[in-house]
C-alpha cells in the first residue's frame, strides 16, 4: 500500500512550506516522505522534488504558443489537462517505468503531491478528482489537506468564505479531507484567542456577529444562517 496527501489551498497559503517542513519531519523521525511538485507556474521551493510538472511542461509553455494563447488561468487548466493527458509521465516518475510489464510494485512510500493555488481545480473542475483516481489506481490510498491561512480564521466573515472554500473542496473531491491552519505564528496573541473560538464554532454566535450591527448582514439574514447550518452540518 501507497500513501499520497493532494495538498491544495489558495495561492500563498503555505503548501509548499508544508511539504517542505512535513519532509523534514519525517527525515528526523527516520521517514521517508517525498514530494511531488504538480505546479505548472512554480518559481521556487526548499524540497527536492521526487518529480517535477514542469519537466512535462511549464505554464510558460501554454501561454506562449502562438496557437493557444492562454492566459495564465486557462494556461494552468491546460497545463493539468495536459498532464492528466500524458498520465504515463507520472506513472514513470512514481512507478518506475511506463511498460505496464516494467512498472515495480513499490510499497509504503509517502508522496505529498504540491499542487496549484487555483482551487477552482478542487472545487469544480474534474482534474483534481482525476488525478485522484489515477493514484488509487497505483495502489495509493489518498487525502487532501487544505492548507488555509489563519489569518481567514479571526472574523465572522472571513470564517465563513474559508470554511466554504474548504468545504467546496471537500464535496467535490469526495476525499478523505484534513485543514491546516497555516501561519499561526504570524498571529498577535488577541487573534490567537479569537483562533480558539473558531476551532470549535458555535455556528449561532457566529451568525450574530454577522447579522448584528450592518445593514448588510441585517438583509442577509436568512442566507448567513442557512450557510451556518450547512457548516455545522458538516462538522
Ligand atoms: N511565518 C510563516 N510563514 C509562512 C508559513 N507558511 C508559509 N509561509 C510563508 O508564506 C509564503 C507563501 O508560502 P508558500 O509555501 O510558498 O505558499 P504556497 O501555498 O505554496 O504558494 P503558491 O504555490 O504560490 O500558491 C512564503 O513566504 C512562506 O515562507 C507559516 O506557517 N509561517
Amino acid at each position: 500500500m501507497r500513501f499520497a496527501q493532494i495538498i491544495v489551498g489558495p495561492a500563498g497559503s503555505g503548501k509548499s512550506t508544508y511539504c517542505s517542513f512535513m519532509q523534514q519531519h519525517a527525515m528526523d523521525a527516520k521517514r521517508n516522505i517525498q514530494v511531488v511538485n504538480l505546479d505548472p507556474a512554480a518559481e521556487h521551493f526548499t524540497y527536492s522534488p521526487l518529480a517535477d510538472i514542469r519537466e512535462l511542461i511549464h505554464l510558460d509553455d501554454a501561454m506562449e504558443d502562438e496557437e493557444l494563447q492562454y492566459g495564465p488561468n486557462g494556461g494552468l487548466i491546460f497545463c493539468l489537462e495536459f498532464l492528466i493527458e500524458n498520465q504515463d509521465w507520472l506513472k514513470a516518475q512514481l512507478c518506475g517505468g511506463e511498460d505496464e510489464l516494467m512498472v515495480g510494485e513499490p510499497d509504503d512510500d509517502y508522496i505529498l503531491f504540491d499542487m496549484p493555488g487555483q482551487i477552482e481545480l478542487f472545487t469544480h473542475l474534474k482534474m483534481g478528482k482525476q488525478l485522484v483516481q489515477l493514484l488509487e489506481s497505483w495502489n495509493f490510498r489518498t487525502c487532501v489537506v487544505f492548507c488555509l491561512d489563519s489569518q481567514f480564521m479571526v472574523d465572522g466573515a472571513k470564517f465563513i468564505s474559508g470554511t466554504m472554500a474548504a468545504l467546496s473542496v471537500m464535496a467535490n473531491m469526495e476525499q478523505a479531507h484534513v485543514n491546516v491552519l497555516t501561519k499561526v505564528d504570524l498571529l498577535s496573541s488577541e487573534a490567537r484567542k479569537q483562533l480558539e473560538m473558531y476551532l470549535e464554532p458555535d455556528a449561532h454566535n457566529l451568525m450574530g456577529e454577522l447579522t448584528i450591527g450592518s445593514s448588510f448582514g441585517e438583509k442577509y439574514r436568512k442566507l448567513t444562517e442557512a450557510i451556518g447550518s450547512l457548516i455545522e452540518d458538516f462538522r
